[in-house]
């Protein structure tokens, strides 16, 4: 049993004492059935996206039980609203495995999820209809159940000064020239990977800060550069292991590109700058967070991978940047165009405060 599981009569305790009318939870899958036992409504509020849950969760997979193959995650669910948005082999490879991740007991990740948003009186999600369209509906159809949108939760403007160090650095560069790459707080590159990044960053011949961890089995990332790397980007390219101000980061005048991973968190935040987008994405939502920005919303450019090894190469980090950056391309302009419309979109506080409103006013109507 997880430790998670383990607060379960703590937590009667507490709904015990305090009343609510209503509990919001995530992995706490056993929620549901606590909640309706003391009359209290429950309502899996989800931070991933409803694109991500809709593709890997809705009821019409299912059907297939746990013996789900890779050929079917590579199609999207019956009903699916958008069906250029799908896994490549690799990517549901990597879901299969994931999916029967035991999480600490017996009840394994996906099942957690499952059994929480099946059992709960409603679903909220972390986003809106400007970013991710027809999905949330797609998903209450599925679950049979009310969706509830807080909206996209744009963080509030940081306070705090960038750092001197950085801000030098930057200073040294005109507007929208330098590219920002960073992976997160959880992503860790395998030593190839780690050096076709660099190495496409090198050829872009723009300026460039890469925020990232030591490889795997790298003590320290000087020990992982490619031969001679340091000396040829010296002045216009730094890889800085640590944590960085990555919000006052994105929102510096200099930064042109942002080469990330698609975490919810970096891409709200990101969305809400001038720079490009560049999409990188790992594992798990960040997929499906890259494909919506890329083919659903085309405000972005994904690197493209090995249909079956899903590695990427210096070259089409190259391209990537280069399109995503190019004024003159086709596809730069529209993914340009798409950019700074949504930016203005979610810029404007009348969205957050509109959702916030509904998301209270349907929560009313849910407790009756
Ligand atoms: C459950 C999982 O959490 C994941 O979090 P992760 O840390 O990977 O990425 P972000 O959401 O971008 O979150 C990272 C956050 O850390 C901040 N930051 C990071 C590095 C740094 O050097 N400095 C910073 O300020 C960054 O600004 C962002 O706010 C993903 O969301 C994933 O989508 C979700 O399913």
């Amino acid at each position: 049993m997880t430790a998670m599981d383990r607060t379960e009569s703590a937590i009667e305790v507490l709904l015990r004492d305090l009343k609510p009318n209503i509990v919001l939870f995530d992995f706490t899958y056993w929620m549901p059935r606590l909640a309706s036992r003391l009359g209290i409504k429950s309502m899996y509020y989800c931070v991933v996206s409803s694109v991500t849950i809709g593709y890997i969760m809705s009821p019409a997979r299912r059907e297939s039980g746990n013996n789900l193959t890779e050929a079917d995650l590579m199609q999207p669910p019956l009903g699916f609203p958008d069906s250029q948005i799908k896994l490549k082999s690799h990517e549901a490879r990597g879901y299969i495995t994931r999916r029967v991740m035991k999480f600490g007991s017996d009840v394994m990740f996906c099942d957690r999820i499952y059994l929480g948003m099946s059992q709960c009186d409603a679903l909220g999600f972390r986003t809106c209809r400007e970013i991710e369209g027809p999905y949330p509906d797609y998903v209450g159809n599925q679950f049979g159940k009310p969706v509830l949108l807080s909206g996209p939760v744009i963080p509030e403007p940081n306070p705090s000064t960038l750092d001197e160090k950085w801000s030098e650095w930057f200073g040294e560069f005109k507007a929208n020239s330098v590219i920002y790459c960073a992976f997160g707080s959880e992503c860790t590159l395998e030593k190839d990977q780690f050096e076709e990044l660099l190495l496409g960053l090198e050829l872009t011949g723009i300026p460039f800060l890469a925020v990232l961890r030591p490889p795997a089995g790298y003590e320290s990332i000087e020990l992982a550069l490619p031969e001679g790397f340091q000396e040829r980007i010296r002045g216009r390219g730094i890889v800085h292991v640590g944590w960085v101000q990555q919000q006052l980061i994105l929102e510096h005048p200099s930064v042109g590109c942002f080469i990330t991973h698609c975490g919810s968190g970096s891409l709200s935040e990101a969305l809400i700058n001038k720079c490009q987008l560049v999409l990188l994405p790992h594992v798990g939502d960040h997929i499906f967070q890259a494909r919506t920005m890329s083919l659903h919303l085309k405000v972005g450019v994904e690197v493209e991978k090995g249909e079956e090894d899903g590695l990427f190469t210096k070259e089409t980090v190259f391209k990537a940047v280069r399109t995503a950056m190019d004024e003159d391309s086709e596809v730069g302009r529209v993914v340009q165009a798409n950019r700074a419309a949504l930016r203005e979109l979610l810029s404007s506080k009348s969205l957050e405060s509109s959702y916030i409103d509904s998301f209270n006013e349907q929560l009313q109507v849910l407790l009756g």
